[in-house]
């Protein structure tokens, strides 16, 4: 089994601790958190410091998944990862209980949660999320620091623009094109398309306001 640390320490590196335990293919030597007293514990994991803990130890591990819920923040530090401990593998997290159908994949530091689908020839990003019960059907594509809070769904042939956030429960029929940096509020159903760094929702989803790369939206 490979040593992983991971990013985060907070309600949704909890998720992902446990979609990483039920994979059984990394073994999680702790967690790196700047805004978490150094030696508490999540789960039975030490949190061991910030990044600076894995400049000194960067030999000791092979790589780390990034638990941060917010797209933006979690494309930060991945993109300072890469650059600053350039030989850190970034593993694909893929619960037991999700479906990966024929020709799909899932880019690398992405987690596919329990219950969560990716159909037939789709493709995920790097850094994307699917949380339980979350859907994208045959052919779409999900681009890098996406993510699809539990139960939202995307028809066939639906494309996600990078950094873009579905919204719980939320619903897009096939064949949509949706922009980078998006968030789609809950239980919204988008007929048509979205331009980039839009918000929407409702049923059927409407335009509401047009929003700056890495505003706040959870
Ligand atoms: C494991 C997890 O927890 S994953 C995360 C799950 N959480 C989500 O998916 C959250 C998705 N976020 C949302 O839906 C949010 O409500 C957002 C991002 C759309 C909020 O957008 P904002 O423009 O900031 O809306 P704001 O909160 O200011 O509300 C403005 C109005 O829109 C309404 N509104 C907000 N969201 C929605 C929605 N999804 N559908 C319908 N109406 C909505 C509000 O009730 C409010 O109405 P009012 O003016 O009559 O009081």
């Amino acid at each position: 089994m490979s040593d992983i640390v991971i990013f985060g320490a907070g309600g949704h590196a909890k998720a992902v601790i446990d979609t990483i335990e039920q994979q059984g293919r990394y073994r999680i030597i702790g967690l790196l958190d700047a805004n978490q007293p150094t030696g508490k514990r999540v789960y039975g994991y030490e949190i061991l410091g910030d990044d600076s803990w894995l400049f000194v130890h960067e030999h000791s591990v092979h790589g780390a998944v990034i638990a941060i819920g917010d797209n933006w923040t979690r494309a930060a530090i991945a993109t300072r990862l890469e650059a600053d401990v350039p030989q850190l593998a970034f593993p694909t997290i893929v619960h037991p209980a999700a479906h990966v159908a024929r020709g799909a994949s899932v880019g690398a530091g992405s987690v596919v949660m329990a219950g969560a689908v990716i159909g037939s020839d789709a493709s995920l990003g790097q850094h994307c999320i699917m949380y339980p019960g979350s859907i994208i059907e045959h052919d779409g594509i999900m681009e890098d620091y996406a993510s699809f809070a539990p139960r939202a769904a995307a028809g066939g042939n639906v494309k996600i623009g990078s950094h873009s956030a579905i919204g719980i429960g939320a619903t897009v029929i096939h064949g949509i094109a949706i922009g980078g940096h998006c968030v789609i509020g809950a239980g919204a159903t988008v007929v048509k398309p979205v331009s980039d760094q839009t918000v929407a929702y409702g049923t059927p989803a409407r335009i509401v306001r047009t929003r700056e790369r890495g505003e706040r939206y959870l």
